[in-house]
């Protein structure tokens, strides 16, 4: 299994993951971007904003996307995989192209690996700004309310049209509830 979990920054992603890790002590737990050695220089130029060009930033994503799947997915396809992030960040975050030619791209840094199973944490516009309001803020949730709702709507197309099997769940729903819907789906129920 490789499961994925979603969603934009503040969703909730952290303490989902921490709850799993004590639920999946022998699961391979992982991240994006920073999964592998390359992949933590790379997480600190992408989130530090030292591109200017948001190609060129999209494209550190995307070089950390390859190398996690190369070193972390394909060697471990046996085993549970969990991911905090994965190609449908990739994909959503990169506004300045279209959803579907991201998808080409994606797939070529993927060569073609798809997680099994995507856990989207979606927020309302109001619990995402009270959460905003509670926390120090990197470049990329700088860009505020309105630039991470639309990413959250992207987020959903892009799982639609990846065909993938997915889960959307509230994310203002209490944690014990949110915990039971993830292990539910994980279990295939
Ligand atoms: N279901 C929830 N209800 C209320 N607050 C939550 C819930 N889940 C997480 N939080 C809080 O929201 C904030 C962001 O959660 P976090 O897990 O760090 O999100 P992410 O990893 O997606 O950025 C934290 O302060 C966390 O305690
Ligand atoms: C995977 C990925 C993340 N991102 C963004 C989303 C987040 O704002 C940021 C890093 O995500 P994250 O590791 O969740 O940050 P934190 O632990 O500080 O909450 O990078 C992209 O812009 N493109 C991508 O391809």
């Amino acid at each position: 299994m490789y499961a994925v979990i979603e969603g934009i920054d503040t969703a909730g992603k952290s303490t989902q993951l921490n709850l799993l890790k004590s639920k999946y002590p022998k699961a391979i737990f992982t991240k994006e971007p920073g999964g592998t050695e390359l992949g933590t220089k790379l997480r600190v130029m992408a989130l530090n904003g030292e591109a200017k060009s948001k190609v060129a930033e999209m494209f550190l994503f995307m070089a950390d996307r390859a190398e996690h799947i190369e070193q972390v997915i394909k060697p471990n396809k046996n085993n549970t995989i969990i991911s905090d992030r994965s190609i449908i960040s990739g994909i959503a975050y990169s506004t300045q192209l279209k959803i579907d030619q991201l998808i080409e791209l994606n797939l070529i840094a993927t060569d073609n690996t798809l997680p099994s199973h995507v856990i989207l944490l979606e927020l309302t516009p109001e619990e995402l700004k009270y959460r905003l309001s509670q926390k120090e803020n990197d470049s990329i949730e700088l860009r505020g309310i309105d630039y991470l709702l639309n990413i959250q709507n992207r987020m959903k197309e892009t799982i639609k049209k990846l065909n993938i099997n997915y889960i959307f769940i509230d994310a203002s729903l209490k944690i014990e509830e949110i915990e039971m819907k993830i292990e539910e789906f994980m279990n295939g129920k």
